[in-house]
């Protein structure tokens, strides 16, 4: 369903100059599966996932979903995905109902087939008890269940989910998470970015360790864990990063500018290991 080889995506930055925020990543997404892309802030993984969903373009590789290349056929890419992000607009003066509504009718929906996709998609996400709440009145909660459902409203085959539980209560969180799984078992293909490392350890099917742009590793938890000879998740992320930050280190040893390697013992980095 989603296959990714070789992307790479630079920017030309102000302060850094050519930055390459996105480095030779390949992987790809099965149907039925959730996929992890987990990563401290600035690995990359957005811009990984703003690419999938044809708003970023790449400078190289290959992005194909659900048969169609995001490059020459963005249109049918954004046919095929939703995407949930933790900053999505809500409108303060629509109700639940019409949010979905909206978006639905904006994906082409005949009034027939959006209203028999609504009453479907309220009851499996619970939203029945806030159809009539306008968009100002909401929860943090009611919001991102309105997210989710307009990222779903066309059924698309694909949903791309970035820090999704990021500000959300551990409660909401979870029933996130819960839906997330519902979506696996129904057939969906799923990525799923976050920096907190119970999420991916206990949600996706196969994980990929983002840093500084690069896959520094993926498989399926045991796979990485019999590789790494590590069976603590946490202990096994940070010494994989801690790895690839002396490897830099020593290519930017002739480099006097080069960048001073993370202390990930430091609280200040932005990694979660949230039970
Ligand atoms: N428009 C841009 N111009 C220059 N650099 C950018 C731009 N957008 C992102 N970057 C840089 O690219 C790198 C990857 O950013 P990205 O947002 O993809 O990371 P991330 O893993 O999603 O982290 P976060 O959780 O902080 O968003 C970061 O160093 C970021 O500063």
């Amino acid at each position: 369903m989603i296959h990714v080889q070789h992307l790479t995506k630079t920017y030309d930055d102000l302060q850094r100059g050519r930055f390459v925020a996105v480095d030779e990543v390949s992987f790809s997404v099965n149907r039925g599966e959730i996929f992890g892309l987990l990563g401290p802030n600035g690995a990359g993984k957005t811009t990984v996932l703003r690419i999938l969903s044809t708003v970023l373009s790449p400078t190289s590789g290959i992005a194909n979903v659900a048969g169609y290349d995001v490059v020459t056929d963005p249109a049918e890419v954004r046919r095929h995905i939703g995407f949930v992000s933790n900053n999505t607009a809500i409108y303060d003066r629509m109700t639940a109902w019409e949010m979905v509504e909206y978006f639905g009718r904006l994906h082409g929906m005949s009034a027939s087939h959006l209203n028999e996709r609504l009453e479907t998609l309220f009851t499996q996400l619970r939203m029945n008890d806030f159809r009539d709440v306008p968009g100002a009145k909401m929860s943090t909660g009611m919001k991102q269940k309105v997210s989710i459902a307009r990222a779903m409203v066309h059924d698309p085959p694909v949903l791309i989910f970035d820090e999704a539980t990021l500000g959300l209560d551990v409660l909401v969180a979870r029933n996130l998470l819960a839906v997330i799984r519902s979506l696996r078992d129904a057939g969906k293909c799923l990525i799923f970015s976050t920096h907190i490392m119970s999420e991916v350890e206990r949600l996706c099917d196969r994980i990929a360790i983002m840093h500084r742009g690069k896959i520094l590793d993926s498989g399926t938890l045991p796979e990485l864990r019999d590789r790494h000879d590590e069976h603590d998740f946490e202990e096994l992320f940070f010494g994989l990063l801690s790895r690839h930050e002396h490897a830099d280190c020593e290519a930017l040893q002739s480099h006097p500018d080069g960048l001073a390697p993370v202390d990930f013992t430091n609280p200040a980095t932005s990694m979660e290991a949230r039970s």
